[in-house]
């Protein structure tokens, strides 16, 4: 699915109505009687009870107004609270305003913070005459939020927020819960907290971004009539990253009868030092769960034994010049052990050690196969990020937002804050002309994004996988992929979807305490399971096949 922006949305009406010839007035009676179907859906019938709506100035208090007349249809009372005096309501929501006067439908005006403190009185008065309330409906704002909330919208979203006068009673927000940048999933200085959120056309970015699942609840895209046509006339660079990805998992999960390992790639590896065995066990680990043919894992040499004893099924190689971390005398040897891999993983758990700074360094510039560079790798480019653009091959970057922040030097905050922008700058910094190197930029909502290809905001995961080690699987996971045979947008990215899936696996069980390398271990399960699912794989299987036992 698509993300638009909010111009991109805004665009995307202006296109319905002024190309296509769908009054505005049409789209907002779509949006808003699809709300009500979702609510009844959701919360069940809507009769004998009554609804407190909150109206905006804009388009977004319009939907409001549609949606208190489609419950009133269904037997509900409606109650408008208007932030706005409706004399200042303007187009479609003037029209739908109008509507409601004509109707004789009740309405309190709440244009100042005095008056917004009368709402909860207001509401027991409603309540005393003993109608249960079926909802709230938040539609103060929505794509259209410009700016700081203040003042008495502040309080209003504050008032519903703290809920003491109305317990139990469900939420819904229109569009976005007032007070979400709908680009960026930030606050504005306040937002309201909604159990459900219904959002028009598409969703849009800031649902999946930040701390948004808390703030959006359960969210629903409600089709609103906008042709299909529109979409194709407007340019949206986000986009939804969930299974149907897994058409381009096609090499790993179509195997020939007769493959052998040879057909499915070949692993470096470059990671470990003294205390940090476990990353380089991991991310050998992610690769060999999601069917890698072989791996090679190098190690610096007084730390091999560990790895033999631990990782029975890669090879390592310890380098004779690095006792217990990696040395840049090493680096020309490394460079010749890569030879006939088809992709290579530099960073989890070396260290920043200037001799491991300076083997890195080479190993980035100089290898001509992709290359994810993870962790402390990621640490050591952050010291010199002018010289990240001089590689040989193409690099995948996995920060999280700690590492990006040292390499793009903006603080984590801002990147939280700004998920896309971070990325698409990082993006813009790390390339030259000509080049496409990925950048993945770690969290809840990983986004994936690659020059002149789609930016990607993923679904898969959940909070249990923030414990150490989850990174150093993924970097296996996708350089797996890559030696496997998928184009190098399509590894990151299914790969990111990969790892987030095999850990949902697990927390349908659990909520935490699960580890990176029982994640690892789901891997083979969880293709399976994206492989069920997908009737292209399905297709054409014979009698003999052993998923057909
Ligand atoms: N044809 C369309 O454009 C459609 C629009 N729809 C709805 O319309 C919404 C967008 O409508 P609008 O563009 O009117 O935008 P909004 O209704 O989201 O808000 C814009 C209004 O709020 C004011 N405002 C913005 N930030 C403010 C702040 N911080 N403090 C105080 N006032 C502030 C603006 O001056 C403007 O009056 C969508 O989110 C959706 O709910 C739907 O009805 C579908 C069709
Ligand atoms: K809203």
């Amino acid at each position: 699915m698509k993300l638009p922006t909010a111009q991109e949305m805004q665009a995307l009406d202006r296109c319905a109505i002024k190309d296509f010839g769908i009054p505005g007035v049409v789209l907002m009676e779509n949006a808003g009687s699809g709300t009500v179907r979702m609510m009844e859906r959701q919360l069940g019938p809507c009769i004998n009870t009554f609804a407190c709506i909150l109206v905006g100035p804009g388009n977004n208090g319009g939907d409001g107004l549609v949606i208190g007349r489609h419950l009133y249809q269904l037997g509900c009372r409606p109650f408008f609270f208007l932030l706005v005096h409706p004399d200042k309501l303007t187009g479609d929501a003037a029209v739908n305003m109008n509507i409601i006067k004509n109707l004789k439908l009740p309405f309190h005006v709440i244009d100042s913070e005095v008056r917004v403190s009368t709402v909860p009185v207001l509401f027991k008065q409603i309540e005393s005459q003993g109608l249960p309330c079926y909802a709230i409906v938040d539609a103060i704002f929505g794509i259209g939020l410009k700016r700081e909330v203040e003042g008495h919208f502040a309080a209003a979203i504050e008032t519903v927020n703290r809920r003491n006068f109305a317990h139990g009673v469900p939420v819904v927000a229109v569009d976005c819960p007032s007070g979400m940048d709908a680009d960026t999933g930030k606050s504005m200085g306040i937002c309201l907290k909604a159990d459900f959120t219904a959002t028009y056309g598409l969703a849009k970015p800031g649902h999946y971004l930040h701390d948004s699942r808390e703030l959006t609840g359960k969210l629903e895209v409600i089709e609103i009539g906008i042709p299909l046509e529109a979409q194709e006339r407007i340019s949206i660079s986000c986009e939804l990253l969930d299974q149907g990805l897994i058409e381009h998992l096609t090499p790993v999960l179509r195997r020939k009868h007769s493959s052998h390992k040879g057909d499915h790639g070949h692993l470096l590896i470059a990671a470990g030092s003294t205390g940090k065995t476990g990353a380089a066990i991991l991310s050998a680990r992610g690769a060999l769960r999601s069917g890698g043919g072989l791996v090679s894992l190098l190690i610096p040499h007084a730390l091999n034994s560990i790895m033999e004893s631990s990782l029975w099924e890669a090879m390592t190689i310890p380098l004779p010049k690095s006792d217990y971390m990696f040395t840049a005398a090493d680096a020309d040897t490394a460079l010749k052990l890569a030879e006939g891999k088809q992709a290579a993983v530099i960073g989890p758990g070396i260290g920043t050690d200037t001799e491991t700074a300076d083997f890195t360094r080479k190993l980035y510039h100089k290898l001509p196969i992709p290359l994810v560079v993870d962790a402390d790798a990621l640490n050591i480019l952050a010291l010199n990020p002018k010289d990240i653009q001089k590689a040989e091959g193409l690099r995948i970057f996995t920060p999280h937002p700690g590492e990006l922040s040292r390499l793009l030097g903006w603080s984590t905050t801002e990147i939280q804050e700004n998920r896309l922008e971070a990325a698409r700058q990082a993006c813009a910094r790390f390339n030259s002309s000509g080049s496409k190197h990925i950048i993945i930029l770690k969290g809840a909502g990983t986004i994936v994004c690659q020059p002149g290809r789609r930016l990607m905001i993923n679904t898969s995961g959940n909070p249990g996988m923030a414990t150490g080690g989850m990174g150093d699987v993924l970097s296996g996971i996708i350089g797996s992929l890559l030696c496997q045979g998928c184009e190098p947008f399509e590894a990151a990215a299914a790969g990111v979807y990969l790892h987030g899936a095999a850990a949902d696996s697990l927390y349908r069980n659990v909520r935490v305490g699960y580890t990176a390398s029982e994640v690892a271990d789901a891997v083979p399960a969880t293709l399976k399971t994206l492989l069920a699912r997908d009737d292209r794989f399905s297709r054409n299987r014979r009698s003999t096949d052993p998923d057909n036992e």
